[in-house]
């Protein structure tokens, strides 16, 4: 499949519309480009036209006025204003003042007959004013003409020039008005423009945000439909989705599961993450790490696998295995690794460890006299009182039909442990009530201490046997401590 192929739909509309945008953009940019150059000319059309308007005024009033100005026009600020205005007009570069005392640039003008105009009225003026002129006046002036002469023709000259410039000035306002018009029509065009992309951008990102929404739906069922649990997760871990298998698995709806960390819920315990539903129901949960491919980049996902049931039933067989199942007590294949454990921890922590070997006395004749199913009872409630007499982190285990061994870490000295071991005996001292019956039954209890009486399980249970055994001969109920030597004491 063609990587064209395998995008995602909404990806189109997306590069549309930013090719949409940026050709409106260069559009717009373009129009308002035009505006505000046809804007600018007309500005500068309409101070050319007033200038150029002054300008006629001003050779009317010089052509009816006395001609000795034009004699000498650099003396003459009127003149020197005309022949200013008509040299700006031409080739740009002169700024005048205006009639209302403004000082303005005066830039050339442009249009075939305003320049035409120009020039003749240009022509004109230079004739008029040329110095040549004036220095063959001045020179052969007696000789020529009188002054009188000559003032008259250079008013009919400007008499001339004064209606020129008004034909200048109209020709001026034909362009002026023609830039208005086109500044008008391409900001007309420009606002068109700005709407038109409104619309059609704006409608475009209606159409996505309606194809994502859709597709937002669809991926929501479609993750509402999957049996695993899926939680999408934001860049700090928290929850940003969850569908509808992880809600029901981890038992809470989607609002609480949101802005929550999955470490908040679950706890890994033994490589599984186990925790409590709301409800009170234990949980155990496989998670599988992913990473899907999401609109706007890579989406961390969760994927969740209830594995409670298996988890439950291994807890269940591993207590089977490692408990017995008539008292509930641990029994040999749990006591062998914890004795092992503590025998370590006992020699890391230089701490001295009690054992325990007890042997019920006369249990056989209760079995045959009450039978088994009273034996059994008997069993139970025995252990029960074991188990109360216990200190914490004490562990005692069934390890024959009515055999027990204990195990005690942090027994500070032999004393103590000889206290541990009386507690024990002590339960024997009130008959039990079973179905109806008082039985009364003692035991016989050997005691061993590590590392004293040996280093290693097998020596320690055999030294507390051994004692155990001595107990039971000299009477019952009994309780013995092994000797340094091996030989037992009576406690
Ligand atoms: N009710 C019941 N009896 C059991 C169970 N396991 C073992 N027994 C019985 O416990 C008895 C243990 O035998 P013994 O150790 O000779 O019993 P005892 O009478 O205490 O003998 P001493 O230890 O010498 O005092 C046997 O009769 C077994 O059948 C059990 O789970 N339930």
């Amino acid at each position: 499949m063609s990587s064209r192929r395998t995008r995602p739909q909404s990806y189109r509309p997306t590069l549309l519309l930013w090719a949409l945008t940026v050709v409106f953009c260069i559009a717009e940019a373009g129009i308002l480009f035009l505006a505000y150059r046809h804007t600018l000319e007309y500005r500068q059309l309409s101070t050319q036209l007033g200038l150029v308007q002054q300008g006629s005024a001003l050779a009317y009033q010089l052509s009816a006025g006395p001609a000795t100005p034009v004699l000498n026009p650099s003396n003459d600020p009127r003149q020197r204003w005309l022949t200013g205005l008509l040299s700006g007009l031409l080739a740009g570069g002169t700024s005048l003042h205006s009639l209302e005392n403004i000082r303005v640039a005066v830039g050339p003008v442009e249009g075939q007959e305003a320049r035409r105009i120009l020039a003749e009225l240009n022509s004109r003026w230079s004739a008029l004013t040329s110095q040549t002129l004036l220095s063959t006046l001045s020179q052969d002036a007696a000789a020529d003409l009188d002054a009188e002469h000559h003032a008259s023709r250079l008013a009919a000259e400007l008499a001339a020039i004064g209606p020129g410039m008004g034909h200048l000035a109209m020709q001026l306002a034909r362009q002026r008005d023609e830039a208005m018009r086109q500044a008008d029509l391409f900001a007309v065009l420009a606002v068109a423009t700005g709407l038109l992309a409104c619309l059609v951008v704006g409608t475009l990102l209606l159409l996505q945000r309606r194809r994502s929404e859709r597709s937002g739906r669809l991926m929501r069922s479609m993750m509402n439909q999957i049996g695993a649990g899926v939680c999408i997760l934001g860049s700090t871990d928290k929850i940003a989705d969850a569908n509808r298998a992880a809600c029901r698995m981890l038992g809470r709806p989607r609002k609480a599961l949101r802005g929550r960390r999955l470490d908040e819920i679950l706890s890994l315990n033994d490589g599984v993450w186990t925790g409590e539903r709301p409800d009170g129901l234990p949980l155990a949960i496989e998670r599988i790490p992913g990473v899907i491919e999401g609109y706007k980049g890579p989406l961390r996902i969760m994927t969740l696998l209830d594995v409670t049931a298996r988890h439950l039933t291994n807890e269940c067989l591993q207590h089977l295995a490692n408990h017995d199942p008539l008292t509930g007590l641990p029994n040999r294949g749990f006591l062998a690794p914890h004795f092992e454990r503590e025998l370590q921890r006992c020699e890391e922590n230089k701490s001295v460890l009690g054992v325990a070997v007890l042997d019920l006395d006369g249990f056989k004749p209760i079995n045959d006299t009450y039978g088994h199913a009273i034996g059994d009872e008997l069993l139970v409630q025995i252990s029960q009182r074991l188990g109360a007499a216990l200190r914490n982190g004490d562990v005692i285990a069934r390890i024959g039909g009515d055999e027990f061994a204990g195990v005690f870490p942090d027994i500070n000295n032999r004393d103590t442990l000889n206290f541990l071991g009386e507690r024990l005996l002590g339960i024997f001292a009130h008959p039990f009530h079973i179905q109806g019956q008082l039985i009364t039954i003692g035991g016989s209890i050997g005691l061993a201490l590590a590392p004293d009486d040996g280093l290693d399980q097998d020596s320690l249970l055999k030294a507390a046997d051994a004692a155990m055994y001595r107990a039971k001969h000299d009477g019952r109920p009994a309780l013995r401590l092994a000797s340094r030597t091996g030989d037992s004491v009576a406690a």
